[in-house]
């Protein structure tokens, strides 16, 4: 396999609001291809850490180094134009307006008439069909405002729109909050699936079931550090449990092989 630099990587990465210190010295790797999964306890870190990655915070120490080049995000703009974007559900989408125009929003196909520029419609159309065919997602018609469409395939529109604009990773925080448990099984799929292009992608979310049913890898963080970095294949539940509370759910800490009666595998965390 080829020596590609990871396309994110987090060199002690702190974050001090004032006397709270939010990040204590995080190093992550983040590939292209992959899904990491953020998880953590309330106050751990997590929204810090991905407000840091996609430009919205500056950290008060450490590295951002994209694609083996030294980043320093001054804004989500200018995170946005080096690939890297936060996807909030529906936030980015404009409501009255139909599915051709958000996906193009700004970049739309023009050409000048006597210096006058006219909306190539039917050639914009034919771009976003092929896109969202391409990622194997449905829409009933492109014409129709996305007020009318369902939260998973506004999410479809944000993901596709992402990755055909040469995005290069996302950043989903509880993309799943306000959906139902079909519209999810379809969210997570359409993960893997832009994932597959390539790109990278890292979801915050409370819910164990999702991080193992989506997440190439699973990193824990824990009072500002990360507490675990785990491949989803070669842990369990239980573990993961006992990296977000450091063990106290589960006994000393100690005793993670047998996986036994963890309280809390799944319960705080079952999907709907
Ligand atoms: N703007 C801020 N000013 C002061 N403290 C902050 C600020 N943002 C976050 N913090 C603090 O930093 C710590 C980490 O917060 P953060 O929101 O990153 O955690 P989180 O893991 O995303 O939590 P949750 O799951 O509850 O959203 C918390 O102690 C929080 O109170």
């Amino acid at each position: 396999m080829s020596e590609n630099p990871p396309l994110l990587k987090l060199e002690a990465i702190s974050k001090n609001f004032g006397a709270i210190e939010a990040l204590k010295g995080v190093d992550m790797e983040i590939r292209a291809g992959e899904v990491v999964a953020l998880l953590g306890d309330n106050g751990a870190g997590k929204s810090t850490l991905v407000k840091i990655i996609s430009g919205g915070l500056r950290p008060s120490s450490g590295r951002i180094i994209m694609e083996g080049t030294p980043r320093d995000f001054a804004s989500p703009a200018e995170a946005k134009a080096a690939g890297i974007e936060t996807v909030y559900q529906d936030l980015s989408l404009c409501i009255n307006a139909d599915v051709v125009a958000n996906f193009f929003m700004g970049r739309e196909i023009t050409k000048r008439f006597f210096g006058i520029p006219i909306l190539q419609e039917r050639a914009m159309e034919a771009v976003v069909a092929k896109a969202l065919a391409d990622a194997g997602t449905r829409i009933p018609s492109l014409r129709t405002n996305v007020e009318h469409l369902s939260g998973g395939q506004r999410q479809a529109i944000e993901l596709n729109r992402f990755v055909h604009w040469g995005g290069k990773l996302v950043l989903l925080d509880e993309p799943f909050a306000a959906l139902g448990v079909e519209q999810t099984r379809r969210g997570l799929d359409m993960i893997r699936q832009v994932v597959a292009r390539g790109i990278g992608v890292v979801i915050i979310t409370h819910i164990m079931a999702q991080a193992f049913q989506v997440a190439d890898r699973i990193i824990v963080i824990r009072h500002g550090r990360v507490a675990g970095d785990v491949r989803t294949d070669e842990t369990t539940p239980e573990q993961v449990i006992d990296m977000i509370t450091g063990g106290t759910l589960s006994g000393a800490g100690k005793g993670r092989d047998q996986g036994n009666s963890s309280p809390a595998t799944g319960e705080r965390e079952s999907s709907q």
